[in-house]
């Protein structure tokens, strides 16, 4: 195995599948079958997943809404989406907790580094939810700062496309895919599949990033046993 602690960041956007919003059933189910499956192998499994899904603050703020406050929907709609990947865990018999940044005790637990790392050694699957708990930034960000502090092999940002190309994939056919990049690269280009405060905080840091289609069923296993699969972000 070349990964033994992870850090899974999913797209909250590819987890409402072809309904274009919410949670889609059968997305949910193929992830968390990977999930069970590199459980299963002994990885240590942290995960953030986005909002997109449901709703992003800048979105709200471009309609006239106040900017923190659409921010705060955006973190509480990443918890709706780590309470969904819980309980698709769970009913598959993978022990998890959802730590989240924001209180709200009654749901889940605060987020506390030690107990983080003492759930990872103890096996259990962990979902960061609620992002950093601050506005402007996202869960791109929340990944990487959490990656760093539970000291994670590697971000594994799973997606809807299948890697880093010179332009957005979706807007241009022409695109043309990176099979390697360095940190400084992508933020040189202004290659935006990922936030220029994550990418910075993992290059300082250096935690390789892998960027990959989350819809290729075994993607996330052949990352973590070392085939080249998508995009790989490194020094
Ligand atoms: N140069 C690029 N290479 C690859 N993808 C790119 C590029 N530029 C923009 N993108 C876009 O970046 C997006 C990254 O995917 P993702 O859905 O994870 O975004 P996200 O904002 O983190 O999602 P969410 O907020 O729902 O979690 C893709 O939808 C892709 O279209
Ligand atoms: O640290 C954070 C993380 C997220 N947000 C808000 O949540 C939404 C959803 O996250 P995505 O990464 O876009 O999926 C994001 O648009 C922000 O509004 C935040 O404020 N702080």
């Amino acid at each position: 195995m070349k990964y033994n602690r992870i850090l899974l960041k999913l797209s909250g956007e590819a987890l409402a599948g072809s309904q274009g919003s919410g949670v889609c059933n059968e997305v949910l189910n193929q992830i968390c079958d990977e999930v069970k499956n590199l459980h299963k192998m002994g990885v240590e499994v942290a995960i953030v997943i986005g909002g997109g899904n449901i709703h992003r603050g800048v979105a709200g703020a471009t309609k006239g809404m106040d900017r923190t406050t659409s921010d705060h929907m955006g973190m509480l709609a990443t918890v709706i989406n780590s309470l969904a990947i819980q309980d698709c865990l769970e009913r598959k018999e993978v022990k998890t907790r959802v730590m989240t940044a924001i209180e709200m005790a009654e749901i889940a637990e605060p987020y506390i580094r030690r107990r983080a790392v003492r759930h990872l050694e103890k096996k259990r699957v962990i979902i960061f939810a609620a992002g950093t708990g601050n506005p402007y930034f996202t869960t791109d960000t929340a990944a990487a700062l959490r990656a760093n502090e539970i000291d994670a092999d590697v971000i594994m940002k799973a997606t809807k496309v299948d890697g880093i190309y010179d332009k957005d994939p979706v807007v241009h056919k022409d695109a043309v895919k990176f099979e390697e990049l360095k940190y400084i690269d992508v933020l040189n280009k202004g290659i935006k599949v990922m936030d220029s405060a994550a990418i910075s905080l993992c290059m300082d840091n250096e935690i390789e990033i892998i960027v990959f289609n989350m819809f290729e069923k075994g993607n996330i296993q052949k990352v973590v046993i070392g085939d080249h699969v998508g995009t790989v972000v490194k020094k």
